[in-house]
């Protein structure tokens, strides 16, 4: 089942959604505790089962509406078996530990011995100091018992962060965050080694500038707006833009600042698109949001070597609607006052996920903001997030578009 990559790929945000990875949650849900919870970006202690429910029926939903859901483990687990993709998926993860010769020593025959499976959950849930059995030298004497030598990762939950496709490439971004650095090696291995996605071209990669997923919207073809704020840094905008440029994937990327703050971490936590011309929105930042048009001045051989022209700030929407060259590009006002406003927000009202145009998956627990947003024309699919919503992210945080539907020209 090798591919070119070339059925894999998103030109929008709305295009009819064929193919999506999510990853459902698992044991690196366990890891979590009031000590570490902060340090690991949730916020509170999931019930495990009950957000795996919560999960299923996200992705049944999307099944429901003819959505190919592919697993982030599964994924990992079938790249595993490829031995190339075991050494390397050993050697980087082990490069980052400063746990001393013994214990990496040992710890890489430990990960060399596990099966696939066994290692895609070594390298999700972590591996904590008891949990090894040898290796014992001073590392392991002196660390507690419960402390990991390998991280989990429990926000691999929001695939949307750690890939993003851009027309037919795929960008492996680059996490802010230490909690989530490492998830960028296992999206990289499963882009590069897997045989449906072997020959699938990359842009960008984790050792570049930080951009986070949440914070590149595809808001047309050839418009791309990438939030600047907590996660992803100007440096950050500035080299996908060098990148999309010079791959010829977009003509505008326009550069959206925002509030450095927990709440609005990424772009997608106050915008989304939901139709081919209709942008839902946290009113409280509706009036202040402003881009900078960034587009090509002139080529070059490589894309460091590029000039950018940078325009003045605008406000957000008539600097899109210029970009994406339509009238206007609608925000549906969710009409809310400010406190329900920032309720629905921080419980990710504003973070849908597109189907089709005017069709989105909604958390059902933002009641105003969806009830406004089926006056707006939004057919909403609502799916439960209690347990899921700890981690801070909704519906398009939890999925990554591996492959949309083009929209008519
Ligand atoms: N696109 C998104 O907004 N993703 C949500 C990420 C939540 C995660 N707990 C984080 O802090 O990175």
């Amino acid at each position: 089942m090798t591919s070119t990559g070339a059925e894999h790929g998103a030109s929008s945000e709305v295009g009819r959604l064929q193919t999506v990875m999510l990853h459902r949650p698992g044991n690196e849900l366990k890891r979590l505790t009031p000590r570490n919870n902060d340090k690991l970006l949730f916020d509170g202690i999931p019930w495990v089962a009950r957000a795996q429910e919560e999960h299923d029926a996200f992705a049944q939903a999307l099944r429901d509406r003819d959505v190919e859901v592919l697993y982030l483990t599964e994924l990992l687990t079938e790249t595993l078996e490829s031995e190339v993709a075991r050494n390397h998926a050993i050697t980087s993860a082990l490069s980052g530990l400063h746990l001393g010769d013994t214990m990496r020593g040992y710890l890489a025959r430990f990960l060399r011995e596990a099966s696939p499976a066994e290692l895609t959950d070594y390298l999700t849930a972590g591996i904590r100091n008891d949990e090894v059995r040898g290796g014992f030298g001073l590392v392991t004497s002196l660390l507690d018992p419960h402390d990991f030598l390998v991280d989990p990762l429990p926000n691999l939950l929001f695939t949307r962060d750690s890939s993003v496709w851009v027309q037919d490439r795929v960008a492996i971004t680059s996490l802010s965050m230490p909690a989530r650095k490492r998830e960028t090696q296992l999206t990289e291995l499963i882009y590069t080694e897997h045989p449906r996605f072997r020959g699938t071209r990359k842009i960008h990669g984790w050792h570049s500038e930080y951009v986070e997923g949440g914070d590149v919207l595809l808001l047309g073809d050839g418009v791309i707006a990438v939030g600047v704020g907590e996660r992803t840094t100007p440096a950050g905008v500035e080299r996908l833009a060098r990148q999309v440029f010079h791959a010829d994937l977009a003509h505008t990327v326009l550069a959206v600042p925002i509030a450095q703050e927990r709440a609005t971490m990424h772009l997608d936590t106050v915008c989304t698109m939901v139709d081919v011309d209709k942008i839902v929105m946290y009113p409280n930042v509706a009036d202040s949001l402003t881009a900078y048009a960034v587009t090509l001045a002139e080529g070059a051989e490589s894309d460091a070597e590029l000039t950018l022209r940078v325009a003045d700030a605008e406000p957000f929407l008539v600097a899109a609607a210029k970009a994406m060259q339509i009238d206007t590009l609608h925000q549906i006002d969710t009409g809310l006052d400010p406190v329900t406003a920032e309720r629905e927000q921080w419980d990710d009202g504003n973070n849908t996920l597109a189907l089709a145009p005017r069709v989105a998956v909604a958390y059902e627990r933002n009641d105003e903001t969806n009830a406004r947003l089926e006056d707006a024309g939004i057919e909403v699919v609502r799916i439960a997030g209690s347990e899921l919503g700890s981690g801070r992210g909704g519906p398009r945080c939890m999925s990554c578009p591996v492959a949309r539907e083009p929209l008519p020209a």
